[in-house]
């Protein structure tokens, strides 16, 4: 696709920093609350899914925005890999795309056990735990002759990396992964970036954990609340629907090149990501001081 290409998509998907001013006229008054998902939207895409960390900068606006507004990252990943990641404890974090969500560790009504201990909110697929590890050992064993093949253990979700598998074997590992699934039944396969992802079939997505934390924050049925959703991948198109859906909120997709997306506004990059977060805290704080 060629820059005028580029230039017609941005017609039906416009810069969220160019429409800045105009977005934010319509947030007046409103409960802003800020989704973010991970990869590809807060660290950059990098060849080795362990090694994507996230800038000092981008840490610092995040942060900074979560002092603003109720914050959760909603990632593919494991919960606790993304906490690894991001490391800010006054964060919602919801890991394996929604299906493992956990309050803030500052939260003052955060549930505690008799430990201490963080007690989770909401695992709505614990049961698939047990198959989560089969899969991963059918997985390890069918694709230890495919070169270049990385398994990720998301919790209740497999990612299966083919970033590093040649052109040749590609086919190979699609049938490995694509019978697998057919034969389990329970699961269903979707494709991010260069990765397969399995996760249980059961009807939760980011979506739907987009709503769970609206309702937790007691934002579920409000007229006053903008949600603001920006993502890079295909789990996020779910996140996107359930904003068109509640008809207020900003969808906003991270992409260099047009796509197919339900996302309303656009942003290049995680730098562009960086800079929206930045201004939206620069007029939080011009326009409520306190
Ligand atoms: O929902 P997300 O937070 O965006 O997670 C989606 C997948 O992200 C990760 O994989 C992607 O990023 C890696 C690091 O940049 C890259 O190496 C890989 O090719 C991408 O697909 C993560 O490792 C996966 O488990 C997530 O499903």
């Amino acid at each position: 696709m060629n820059e005028n290409g580029y230039q017609s998509w941005l017609k039906k998907h416009p810069s969220a920093l160019e429409t800045f001013d105009e977005m934010i006229v319509r947030a007046k008054g409103k409960k802003i609350v800020v989704f973010l998902d991970y990869d590809g939207t807060l660290s950059n895409i990098v060849p080795n899914p362990d090694e994507a960390f996230m800038s000092k900068k981008m840490r610092r606006v995040v942060s900074e925005v979560a002092r603003c507004f109720p914050t959760a990252i909603i990632s593919g990943r494991s919960r606790d890999k993304v906490y690894g990641f991001v490391k800010l404890d006054d964060i919602y974090y919801a890991g394996s795309h929604g299906l493992d969500i956990a309050a803030p560790f500052q939260c003052q009504n955060r549930p505690v056990d008799k430990n201490g201990e963080e007690v989770v909110r909401f695992q709505p697929a614990q049961i698939y735990q047990p198959l989560i590890y089969k899969i991963l050992d059918v997985l390890k064993e069918e694709t230890n002759d495919i070169k270049g093949v990385m398994l990720e253990n998301n919790k209740f979700c497999v990612s299966v990396h083919f970033r590093h598998v040649s052109d040749k074997d590609f086919p190979v590992l699609e049938e490995v992964v694509k019978s697998l699934v057919d034969d389990l039944g329970e699961f269903r396969l979707s494709e991010g970036k260069k990765v397969f992802e399995i996760r249980p079939d059961i009807e939760w997505d980011k979506g739907h954990a987009l709503e769970y934390l609206l309702e937790t924050l007691g934002y579920g049925s409000s007229n006053d609340v903008l949600p603001i959703y920006i993502g890079d991948d295909r789990t996020d198109e779910d996140a996107f629907k359930a904003i068109k859906k509640r008809g207020k909120g900003y969808s906003i997709v991270v992409s260099t090149s047009p796509k197919d997306t339900m996302a309303s506004y656009s942003l290049r990059s995680p730098s562009d990501v960086k800079k929206f977060l930045s201004r939206l805290v620069t007029w939080k704080n011009n326009s409520d001081p306190s």
